[in-house]
Parts: C-alpha cells; structure tokens; sequence
C-alpha cells in the first residue's frame, strides 16, 4: 500500500492513544529478547556474511514466522487519512491523541504540600512492562569523574543523602531507581548548589534524571510560591470556552533537538512530578499546536521543548512566557550548539522576556561534547560554573559489543538479511545515512515479511509516533532509522543496533557513532553494535578503531593499519589546543590504569578539557567513582 509520502511505511499499526493504552498487544515477548545473551548473539555473526539466496516473498515469510519474528502488519494508511482528515487541529473526537496530551498529575486547589496517590495514573507512568531496569552491568558506568568547580562537590551515594523533597524520593523509588549513577551523583549536590553546570556522560547514563531530580525536588518545596497561577483541575473544564485559562510560565526549561526525545524527557518529567503541584508540558513541530497551547493555558511549570515549536510559542506572549525561569537545560547540547540551531538557541537563551534575576541556572548535557562545542557552550556559562566529566567526554563504554564487519555496499541488504536470521529475533535499530534508504531498506524488510518500521525527518508526526510506539511496544520489533534518531532514544532492550551505513565524517562523526551503538546497553544492560563498513569509509575509520581500543573491542583485521603505533588512543579532540598555554596533560582512554590514577587531590593550572583555564574555576579534581 502506497503511503502520502509516496513510501510503503509499515507500521505495524495505528494506534495514536499514547504509550500508556495497555490494551496494545505486544507481538514481541518483551521478556523473550531478554533470554538471549548478548554472546549468542554476536557468535552468530560468524554466519551473517554467506552467499546470495533469491527467497520468494512468501518463502520469506514462512522463515521469518519459523526463525521467531513477529508478522508483520502494513501501516493502514486510509483509516489513518480518515481519522486525521479535517482536523488540523488535532481536537476533533476521532483525530489521534498525540504524546503531548499524555495523563499527567492534575493538581487541586485544595491539596496540602502532597497530593494523593492517583492508582490508576501511578501504574500507566511507572509500571507497566516498558520502563527501563538497571542491568547487571552498571558497574561498566563508573569511570573516573573530573570535577572542576569553585567549592568542592561532595557525590552522594545514595538518593537518601541527597537531601531531596519527601516526593522526589517517594517517586524515585517508585521508577524503580535503586542508586545513583556516577553523573547523578555528582549533579545532584552539583545542581542544588544553583551554579551553572556543563554534564558529560556516556549513552544510558541516566543524565535526564541527573538533572530533573534536583531541579524539580528543589522546586518543590516552593512550587505555591514560584509559581504562576492556574485554573484549579478540580473544577477547570477545558472544553468550556468561557473558562479562565492561564499562561504558560514554566519554571523549569528543557531544550533538546528531537520531538522523540522531548516525549520521552516529559515522560521522565510526568512519573518525577508525580503527587506534586508542578505541572509538566512538551512543546514539539508536527503535531498540532492547539492541543499543546491548550496544556499550556491549563498551567506549566517544567517544559519540554524542540527548538521551533518554542520559538513559536514564545512569539505569542499570550500564551507563553519565560519570565519565571529559573533553569534552563540544554540537552544533547553538542548537538544544539551546532550552526543549524543557531538562530533559535540564541533567541531562547536571549530568552525573549526571560527571567534575568542573578538566581537563573543553566545547564548543558551530552554524551558527546566535541572541542568545538566544548567552546560554545562557555560561552552561554556563568564564569563560575561547574563542570562534571564522567571518563573521556564522547567516550563510549564496554556494555555494547561493538563489530565492524567488511561489506561491499551492493551486498549491503543480502548481509544485513542474513544478520537478523543468524541471531534470535531481538528489537534491532538499523541505521542509515538518508530518508531514501530508510524507506527501502524499510520495504526490503518488510517485503521479506520483517516486521520492520521506519522513522525519518520526512514522515508526518503521526507517522513518527506510531513508529516509535510500534517499536518500543514490540509490535514492529525492527526499526529503520536516519541519524535523527540517534540521540536520546531510550527503548527498553534493544539488543542490537546496525550501522546499515557508518556515520561520515561530515554528518556527525564518531559523535553519531556512539549516540548510535548507544541505543543499546541502556543503564547497565548488555547490547551488540554491528557496523558494515565500505571503503566509504575511511574518514572515520581512526576515530573508529580508537573508540574500539578505548573500549576493549576486537579490531577487525582490514582495520589493523588504523591502530596508532604507540598503541594509545588519543583523540585528536581531546585537548584545547587552541588555548595559550599547554593543555593539561592529554588523557589516555579510560582503562583500569587510569581509573587507578584517579586521585581524589584537586589540582589547579594548565588548561582544562573544556577550554578554560582550570585556575578560573577554582578546584579541579578526578576521582575514581
Ligand atoms: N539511577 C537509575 N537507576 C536505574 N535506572 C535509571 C537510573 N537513572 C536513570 N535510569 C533509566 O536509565 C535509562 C537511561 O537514562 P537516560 O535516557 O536519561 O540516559 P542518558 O544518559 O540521557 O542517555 P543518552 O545520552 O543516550 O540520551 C532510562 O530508561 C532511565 O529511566
């Protein structure tokens, strides 16, 4: 079936009622891919690479049910028209009901500091069968910690040493998190001391909650003074146009580049807001901005936002406002200081009316943070800001097994065929460089009776989001993805990512890589990386071997002439050349040898991995988490 955007998408179905409508069957056992070790996957790579065999569609899809994949179930695109037709505002009865309007904590007037627990909504945000658990591998997530700050910043082991609000720790149980991770636990003092801070952590690493638990359990104890009025959700009836509506003044700002990654940051910031008067909104292109303007005027104090959505609704100073903001954070902030984000970064941090009392805090996070951006970011930083590196910035850790195989690009589709058919089925992102290729290679599986799906930049919202709960619910197991995808998306095990195409140098870089193979091996799971390199790409092949050192891979043999002669994997990136003065001493990759050097003594002069001189901000200190 042909889809409007002339592609044959196959999402495996249409269901546009939110992540949280458990009447969804999932078609993967969700526990099943969990049965699989990682190991048994990749020894089955030995077999990816055998000849050609021509299969007949049905002779494929009788071996795709047989080898374990769930059927597939075209994306029916005419229920989809009829549905969305006439409804541009996405308010009629039958239009779907975007992420945005997902339930969220309704505060009454009448509440004392904590609300009651709301059964129902409690067990849709926390737990249902697709949130994430910490795997047994956390440990690989403790590297050395690199501290530079004016006073000494003393991590917390524990989430009860945090001196967070009774309701931030109620919640933080409730999410089922047991411990701090290394970044949490130095953001958490970090950010509680109201200076600005600059976070970099590897994929997985829990940086959302490293900055939302702080922000919003200082916020708590203050919300009914702080924050702007609002009709009262005991008796506010948004249908009634007569009723009186608020403005949007959040206290709380999140920037990220990608609407994926704003859902699923206001879904940390729903199950954190839990039983709290702090109301959580997402702001994101595509979807229709009534709806969002609505939630707005129903009361915000923490948004979520991509760039143009907001940039939007700030020109509408009716409906919203940034007067009150207290902290703004920048998430995948590499990414947002790119030129491409230019113009509507700078207008948010001019902020249009923003807030201007010295007590704003800005916070910057990524898992990649290149030389470049590590300069833009001072930039937007308070002289006295704190920066908290956890191992080498942009380095990648040892959760993901990471292969790179030899492929001629016109073999490209038979290897990655006899891939997925050499391991058992697993929830597989594939990734490509280009929307045509997301959409063929999309068909190609599905053709093949693959229960494939796809997601790129050209795909309507609607398109994008049943892609994305297709994939996260199990219904369509495979996704196709362009690098729009490759941050923050957070899909509970994902066993295995395909670099279908390897990231060029030009368009993202060993950056792209590892927010890519970072899909897999969340939060202490294990996870398998396979990448087909060409000899296309041999801009990238230094930066990839090292990462492979750095990070105890096996070097495949057509990649040996890469690795440096001394043995070490330096990266060109990892120091600030461009500064008077030498650099402090260049870092080695973060092995056991360095993490046994790792002192808790600060150290002052040189210049520091974020471009600053390290005697400017005061203490700078490593230590071994
Ligand atoms: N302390 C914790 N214990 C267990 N799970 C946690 C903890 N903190 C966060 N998580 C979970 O870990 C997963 C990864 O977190 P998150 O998406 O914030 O990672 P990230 O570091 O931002 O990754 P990326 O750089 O890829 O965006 C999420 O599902 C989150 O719910």
């Amino acid at each position: 079936m042909d889809s409007p955007t002339g592609v044959n998408a196959n999402v495996s179905t249409l269901m546009h009622s939110g992540d949280e409508d458990m009447s969804f069957t999932p078609l993967l056992d969700l526990e099943s891919s969990n049965a699989y070790a990682t190991s048994d996957l990749h020894d089955a790579l030995e077999d990816a690479t055998g000849p050609a065999i021509m299969i007949d569609k049905a002779a494929a899809t009788t071996k795709a049910r047989e080898a374990g994949w769930a059927p597939t179930s075209a994306y029916d695109y005419d229920t989809y028209n009829a549905s969305t037709k006439g409804d541009k505002d996405g308010l009629g009865e039958v239009g779907p009901a975007w992420a945005s309007t997902a339930a969220k904590y309704e505060w009454k007037e009448e509440y004392g500091d904590v609300g009651p627990a709301v059964p129902a909504l409690e067990a849709q945000l926390f737990n249902h069968e697709f949130v994430m658990r910490a795997g047994s591998a956390i440990k690989a997530l403790e590297f050395t910690v690199t501290v530079e700050s004016p006073n000494a910043i003393c991590p917390v082991r524990e989430f009860d040493d945090a001196a967070l609000h009774p309701i931030m720790r109620e919640n933080i149980r409730l999410c089922g998190y047991e411990h701090p991770t290394a970044i949490q636990a130095y953001c958490l003092p970090a950010i509680l001391q109201g200076v600005d801070v600059i976070a970099c952590a590897q994929t997985g690493s829990g940086k959302t909650a490293a900055y939302l638990i702080p922000v919003i359990s200082k916020l708590l104890g203050k919300v009914k003074k702080l924050a702007a009025w609002r009709p009262n959700a005991a008796t506010f009836n948004p249908d009634d146009p007569n009723q009186q509506r608020a403005r949007g003044e959040p206290l709380v700002l999140v920037v990220c580049p990608s609407r994926e990654l704003a859902m699923q940051i206001f879904d940390e910031a729903r199950r954190l807001c839990y039983r709290s008067m702090l109301r959580p909104c997402v702001a994101y292109g595509g979807a229709p901005s009534k709806q969002q303007r609505l939630e707005l005027q129903t009361g915000c104090d923490v948004l979520i936002a991509t760039p143009g959505r907001l940039c939007d609704f700030m020109d509408q100073p009716g409906i919203l406002s940034l007067k009150r903001v207290k902290y703004t954070v920048i998430d995948e902030a590499d990414e947002m200081l790119q030129d491409d984000w230019d113009e509507g970064l700078k207008k948010i941090m001019a902020g249009g009316d923003a807030n201007e009392d010295a007590d704003h805090v800005l916070m910057m996070f990524s898992a990649t943070f290149p030389k470049e951006a590590r300069e833009l970011a001072r930039q937007y930083m308070s002289n006295e800001h704190i920066r908290i590196r956890v191992g080498r910035a942009g380095s990648a850790h040892e959760n993901v097994t990471q292969k790179v195989i030899f492929v001629k690009p016109e073999m490209k589709r038979k290897c990655l065929y006899d891939l997925l058919f050499s391991m058992p089925p697993a929830r597989t992102i594939i990734f490509v460089n280009n929307k045509k290729t997301a959409d063929e290679v999309d068909d190609h599986l599905f053709n093949l009776g693959l229960p494939s799906t796809s997601i790129h930049a050209d795909r309507t919202q609607a398109e994008r989001e049943d892609a994305i709960r297709a994939f996260r619910t199990g219904a369509a197991p495979i996704l196709v993805a362009t690098g729009v995808s490759a941050r923050g998306l957070d899909v509970k095990n994902v066993m295995h990512v395909i670099n279908y195409d390897l990231p060029s140098s030009v368009h993202g870089g060993i950056e792209e890589y590892v927010h890519r193979i970072g899909r897999t091996a969340r939060i202490g799971n294990a996870g398998l990386a396979t990448s087909f390199y060409t000899e296309r790409n041999e801009d990238i092949a230094n930066n990839l071997v090292k990462l492979l050192m750095e990070t105890g891979q096996e070097i495949p043999d057509f990649l040996q002439d890469r690795v440096p002669e001394d043995g070490k994997a330096i990266f060109d990136d990892d120091t600030d050349s461009e500064e008077e003065g030498k650099a402090d001493s260049k870092e080695s990759v973060a092995g056991d040898d360095e993490k046994a050097a790792g002192t808790d003594t600060p150290t002052t002069g040189g210049v520091d991995l974020w471009g600053a001189p390290a005697a400017a901000v005061g203490l700078k200190y490593d230590k071994t988490w």
